[in-house]
């Protein structure tokens, strides 16, 4: 068993951060949560209560449109796997998962042509219900914030990572996504609402759990196996490392494994998952911060005594595949998780992107 082990997820208070006599606490605290848990909440985050409220209160009214309306907007007709998908299209771990859910992006045209790299079409626009028009509005303004607030706190990261602050922004990518989930309350005692997983979607995961506190279900796998509840803490985000960073930081910085049960409540979650630029390649992401993460103050973060064995197992996908762009990488996951979307607009790729294992 690793020395010291999380049995709880830590609270960064972002508001520490300005105010100079409290942030060297902040910054070793935040260091802590990101080498040696690799899940926290972050309080006085600086969004507004009505940009959440919005859409907390938009979730029922969106979930129980039509079959008909959610049709209208299925990810089957996106080329950019953005859309409506219902509960059981989805497997994680092996099963299925019982969640339907809206993803939704950055707002971008598709400037994709034929001989332009395949991962750039996953760049392109929202499919919006014409039922429920006044969503728009909600998840664009939800997005930008999101947006801004996951920017500023990787200046975060990087001071408590010892590192420039302007050091992670370049990674970026013009793309983020969002995706509104709802799990329907189910019979099945500790069913699966979704699987065991680290997030493939990028860098960090922001996490907004949109029920009553009283809902629970997430969990992040400890390091010696043992599931943890994160608990819906009121006035927080639930932020967490994705496969991405998890390559830059040159695995000090893991990506914990976490799930959902269902339970016998439904429950609303929100997801904001900031993307990682698509042409980034292998050598850069481990190479560009190689040396500073290979340095004697990360030793301790670096061991594989520092992670479960579920963890090591749901290793990099990118790390270990064919595709040396993220964005390819990407694309791979996306048409073998939807693979109708896969064979309608990428039928070149379809067999070897579905065959490569
Ligand atoms: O719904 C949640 O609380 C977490 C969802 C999740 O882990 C994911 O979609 O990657
Ligand atoms: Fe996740």
């Amino acid at each position: 068993m690793a020395t010291s082990d999380f049995t709880s997820i830590p609270t960064i208070d972002l508001s520490e951060a300005s105010d100079p006599s409290t942030k060297p606490k902040l910054l070793a605290d935040l260091r802590h949560a990101l080498v040696s848990v690799g899940f926290l909440y972050i309080s006085n985050h600086g969004i507004s209560q009505t940009t959440i409220s919005d859409l907390v209160d938009a979730l029922p009214q969106l979930f129980s449109l039509s079959d008909e309306a959610k049709e209208q907007v299925s990810l089957e007709r996106s080329p950019h796997f953005l859309g409506y998908s219902g509960t059981g299209a989805e497997t994680t771990a092996g099963k299925t998962d019982k969640r339907e859910q809206f993803e939704f992006a950055t707002e971008l045209s598709n400037e994709w042509t034929e001989g332009q790299p395949l991962a750039d079409r996953l760049k392109g626009p929202n499919q919006w219900p014409d039922t429920y028009p006044e969503i728009r509005k909600i998840v664009e303004n939800y997005l930008a914030c999101l947006t801004a607030l996951s920017e500023s706190f990787l200046h975060l990261v990087a001071e408590a990572l010892s590192l420039p602050p302007t050091t992670f922004p370049p990674f970026l990518s013009d793309q983020h996504r969002l995706k509104l989930v709802h799990y329907p309350a189910s019979d099945a005692i500790e069913g699966q609402g979704v699987g065991p997983h680290k997030d493939s979607s990028g860098w960090f995961t922001f996490l907004l759990q949109a029920s009553d506190p009283s809902v629970h279900g997430l969990q992040a796998l400890n390091k010696s196996g043992t599931w943890i509840d994160v608990p819906n803490i009121p006035g927080t985000f639930v932020v967490n490392i994705g496969q991405g960073f998890e390559v830059v930081s040159n695995g000090v910085c893991k990506a914990t494994v976490h799930r959902v049960l269902s339970t016998q409540f439904e429950r609303f979650s929100v997801p904001f998952f900031q993307g990682l630029r698509r042409g980034l390649t292998k050598s850069e992401a481990v190479g560009t911060l190689k040396d500073h993460f290979e340095s004697e103050e990360f030793r301790d973060g670096r061991s594989s005594a520092g992670e479960s064995g579920e963890g090591r197992e749901i290793d990099s996908a990118w790390l270990k595949g064919k595709y040396d762009t993220w964005g390819e990488a990407q694309l791979r996951t996306k048409v073998r998780s939807h693979r109708d979307v896969g064979m309608r607009f990428y039928a070149d790729v379809f067999d070897k992107y579905v065959n490569d294992d």
